[in-house]
């Protein structure tokens, strides 16, 4: 099986499709003027965006969520008006799926910044679902430790739980975190959010179906994006930021991977490798590509990151 950018003919009827430059000349209705300072300064978000991805992807696809975002808060008037209640916009939640390495947290920092550039809804708040996975003790007593990332690893009622009270307007909303470096979810330490205007909810099984539960995550979703690339290239990427990795984190005593600080170059290749294979492969083609064509918005990524197509779905 591959990730290839091949549609099936059903796929073609339900997405309008856009070359790079169709989708950047959208841009052309966009209101707000950015200086190159204010373009500069999303780029500071994540260093390895490019200006002319913020200006090509990121500024259209801003516009579009601008519109929907007013468009929303308008049927929400409706049913507010209907019931007879003060009108009170829930929080916009938009979510976005893709493999482990596509990409995906780098992407959601950018639109982060540049959503809340928008006068009309500039407290953007991001959470990933890495704080749901369960913590190691209960991964490890599962028989899971090599399972992370697959939908059992996660705490789905915990994470239903948590988007419904954040579309219900509650003040404050804890999510658990999750810590890249110890490879657990961090004891007593909560991120906190308080009725947003936007929530981007990032993570690869965002757009999946939940076993047996009533509620799917999606179910909250406004508006949902996929990162998609080639098999190939992500696990490309897996191993880069491994080696990055090998010569940051891992170097610090209480890194999970503390034990690879050491490995000669070839050797940590090749043991990125072998968990890609073992674990974020089986992953991406059993679980995460399954969900691609759930999403409104599939953004297509070439080998050097650079988004080559934008799939937008009719509605
Ligand atoms: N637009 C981009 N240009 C260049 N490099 C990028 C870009 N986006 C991501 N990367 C790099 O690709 C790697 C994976 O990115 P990122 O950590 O954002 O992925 P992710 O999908 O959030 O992964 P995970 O699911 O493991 O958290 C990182 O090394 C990151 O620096
Ligand atoms: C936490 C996830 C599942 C998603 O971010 C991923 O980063 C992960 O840890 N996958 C398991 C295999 C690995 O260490 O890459």
């Amino acid at each position: 099986m591959n990730t290839s950018a091949a549609l099936d003919p059903g796929e073609l009827t339900a997405y309008r499709r856009f070359s790079r430059s169709e989708w950047a000349a959208l841009r052309a209705s966009t209101p707000l003027s950015l200086s190159a300072d204010d373009i500069e300064g999303l780029r500071g978000v994540a260093e390895q965006f490019s200006l002319t991805e913020v200006a090509d992807i990121m500024l259209p696809l801003s516009r579009l969520l601008n519109l929907q975002v007013a468009a929303a808060r308008g049927l929400g008037v409706v049913q507010d008006t209907f019931l007879g209640r003060p009108v009170v916009a829930p929080p916009y939640i938009i979510g976005i799926a893709g493999s482990v390495a596509v990409g995906k947290s780098t992407f959601a920092r950018v639109l982060r910044a540049a959503l809340s550039r928008w006068p009309d809804h500039p407290r953007v708040e991001l959470i990933t679902t890495d704080g749901f996975l369960h913590p190691t003790t209960v991964l490890e007593s599962r028989g899971l430790m090599q399972r992370k990332g697959f939908p059992e690893s996660y705490d789905l009622r915990r994470m239903i739980a948590f988007l419904s009270a954040v579309k219900a307007g509650e003040a404050e909303v804890s999510a658990p975190v999750y810590s890249h470096l110890t490879y657990d979810i961090v004891p007593d330490r909560a991120q906190v959010v308080r009725r947003p205007d936007i929530l981007i909810f990032e993570g690869l099984n965002v757009l999946q179906p939940s076993a047996g539960a009533p509620l799917l995550a999606s179910d909250f979703f406004d508006f949902s994006v996929y990162v998609d690339a080639e098999e190939d290239d992500i696990a490309e990427w897996y191993r880069q930021r491994f080696l990055l990795l090998q010569r940051t984190a891992f170097q610090r005593p209480e890194s999970y991977f503390h034990h690879f600080r050491d490995l000669p170059e070839g050797e940590a290749r090749a043991m990125a490798s072998k968990i890609w294979d073992a674990i974020n492969l089986p992953n991406l083609r059993e679980n995460i590509l399954p969900t691609r064509e759930r999403a409104r918005l599939v953004l297509r990524k070439g080998a050097d990151h650079r988004v080559q197509e934008v799939r937008l779905r009719r509605m």
